[in-house]
């Protein structure tokens, strides 16, 4: 699987689509295999999703393929270099023309796929290309769709005769088994990028720590003509001088006084592979550091770390779920302000770009898959009804082939709280060989895990038997909802549990609706205090188990969701609102992990 992100350098080169495209919606009828875009189109700007670009139910509610085209010059000076033209991302499926012919078609909106135009783009020729965008999500698709019911969370009236016929009556749409809205389109940017006609196909990098001398495994893949020139690699440090260097496609490059890539505050010192092959230069940036799981502690460079953070989304007005890097600094600059550490980009791999920054700034990421929603209550089996398992493969392979040279992904998720109390030999059956897959997908072989819902622990087979058993709870706020004695007496009973598996436990999700400038001297839920007070009282139980790893909260920010009416104006779990104002909950957590080391807290 190449993966290598874009670069331009001085045999490569870059060009941005991003821009103002033409647009407009479709419907359930997929394209064939000639597709030319015609007249009566509309603006919209590409990247980014197409919901909320114009105020139209429409848009907003769209449910099967929309459009975009426009026109494409490649410079006639390009002329003899391999032309590559690559999607970041297409919600939730692709496919692609150019000149109305059919050129490629991807499934999944959260990770990019390419194709080589180097006989199809002519240089010097303007060409048409077409996108089309499929944004249904159901039982085959990942993230899952309800078929015929509620979307997450939805409220109903099931059986009453007027409501059963409504539900049939009613248009198509997407019922998200999510609680985040389905954004879809051109969500990350467009480009085409060129090389010499032999060319650097894909580059892994394995660091690993001897002493005071890094080690790097490295493999590199060459395509294109058939050329005598040998591979060479060279490691160069962070002021560009060469500090290793090897002839030939695999080997390992020995660094020594190596400078290890440490999460913030410590010093994410990053180096540079610089690989040529005959013409070409591809540069990856890369880290020294090592991450292992040894009995209940979680150690990064040998050291036992202790997560603080939270999960996230890609969520904003206007733009949806598209890249929007003025925000990833953003958002960056604000886990500093908190004393924050890490994330899981829950509930997709996110923009390249975001890694990029969290490798460079030391904040330690946990990378999840879009697989969320897998379960149908409990008179359906997803694991024998769904048709995800070879999509789901397809994700893992494609995300770890994407992500497997950044320092700062230290663990895999596959998925988000699936079903796994209802049918628990058939979940372990579909989870344990999938733990077994994504663990020989990454060469670096990291942890790998998987985020369990707030289920009965006693029944699920799987969470237990995950590297780092990651929990998603609720206790004082979708059970026990406003009891805090209560939340916290079930909280202990449930670690009571886990202390017994001897596995390092974390909790990857709890929290309370907050809605920002709602306030109470006595707490009662959807005050900035309950909120707060939610978060005091349980980190007090945390803090007394020495198997307990780490606290990620549910969520950095307020963010979108379908309508519904346990949604008033979406998801409002943040600790931050959707345009990153604080509320006291912020301010809490920066205190309280301004006291929290990463090292040796537990
Ligand atoms: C019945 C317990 C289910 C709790 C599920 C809690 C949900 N976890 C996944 C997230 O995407 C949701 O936003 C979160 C929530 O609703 O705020």
């Amino acid at each position: 699987e190449k993966m290598l992100y874009p670069r331009e350098n001085r045999v490569r080169g870059v060009i941005d689509l991003g821009g103002v495209w033409n647009f407009k919606l479709g419907d359930e009828k997929e394209p064939g295999d000639s597709l030319v875009m015609g007249e009566d189109t509309e603006l919209m700007a590409v990247p980014a999703s197409y919901n909320d670009q114009k105020d139209d139910p429409k848009y907003r509610n769209h449910y099967g393929w929309a459009y975009y085209e426009r026109k494409i010059t490649v410079p006639s000076y390009l002329k003899g270099q391999r032309l590559v033209l690559r999607f970041d991302a297409v919600t939730h499926a692709a496919k692609v023309y150019l000149n109305g012919r059919f050129l490629t078609a991807h499934k999944g909106g959260f990770l990019p796929f390419e194709v080589d135009v180097t006989d199809q783009l002519v240089p010097g020729e303007t060409a048409e290309l077409v996108v089309a965008a499929d944004n249904r999500v159901n039982h085959s698709t990942l993230p899952v769709g309800n078929e015929g019911s509620t979307a997450f969370f939805g409220s109903d009236n099931p059986g009453v005769p007027s409501v059963e016929a409504a539900k049939v009556w009613r248009k198509p749409q997407n019922l998200p088994n999510f609680d985040f809205f389905n954004y879809a389109g051109i969500n990350r940017p467009v480009r085409i990028y060129t090389t010499p006609a032999a060319y650097i196909e894909d580059i892994t990098l394995v660091p690993d720590i001897d002493g005071d001398t890094g080690v790097v495994n490295y493999e590199i893949k060459t395509a294109g003509s058939v050329c005598e020139d040998e591979v060479r690699i060279r490691i160069l440090d962070a002021d560009g001088n060469e500090v290793a260097a090897a002839d030939g496609a695999g080997g390992t490059v020995r660094i020594p006084d190596a400078r290890l890539w440490w999460p913030w505050p410590g010093e994410p010192y990053l180096y540079t592979a610089s690989v040529t092959y005959g013409e070409d230069l591809y540069e990856e940036t890369f880290g020294i550091r090592t991450v292992a799981v040894e009995g209940t502690q979680f150690l990064i460079n040998g050291k036992p770390f202790y997560f603080k953070g939270f999960g996230k989304h890609e969520d904003a007005a206007f733009r949806g779920r598209g890249l929007d890097v003025c925000l990833d600094v953003k958002d960056i600059n604000l886990i500093h302000w908190l004393n924050a550490n890490s994330f899981r980009t829950s509930h997709y791999p996110y923009a390249e770009e975001m890694y990029q920054l969290c490798d460079r700034e030391g904040i330690v990421v946990i990378d999840e898959t879009p697989a969320v929603g897998i379960g149908a209550g409990d008179k359906i089996d997803p694991y024998k009804t769904f048709h995800i398992r070879e999509h789901h493969e397809q994700v893992l392979r494609e995300m770890i082939a994407r992500d497997k040279n950044h320092p700062c992904v230290v663990m895999w998720s596959m998925g988000n709280e699936p079903d796994t109390e209802h049918f628990p030999e058939s979940a372990y059956d579909y989870w344990h060989s999938l733990y077994e897959l994504t663990h020989s997908l990454d060469p670096a072989d990291r942890p790998v895990t998987f985020v369990c819902c707030q289920n009965n622990y006693e029944r699920d087979l799987v969470t237990r038997t995950m590297d780092v058993v990651c929990v998603n709870r609720y206790y004082g706020w979708y059970n026990l909802s406003g009891d805090l004695d209560a939340a916290c007496y079930a909280l202990n009973m449930e670690l009571d549990f886990w202390e017994k598996q001897n596995k390092p436990v974390m909790i990857t999700e709890y929290g309370a609706d907050a809605v920002a400038g709602i306030h109470e001297s006595v707490p009662e839920m959807f005050s900035e205090e309950f909120q707060m007070e939610y978060y005091r009282r349980q980190n007090v139980e945390f803090d007394k188990r020495s198997f307990f790893i780490g606290e990620q909260v549910w969520n950095f920010a307020d963010f979108a969701t379908i309508q519904g009416c346990m949604r008033a104006d979406g998801n409002k779990k943040g600790l931050f609102t959707r345009d990153r104002r604080p509320k006291m909950a912020a301010h809490y957590f920066k205190e309280r992990w301004g006291q929290i080391p990463n090292f040796e807290y537990k």
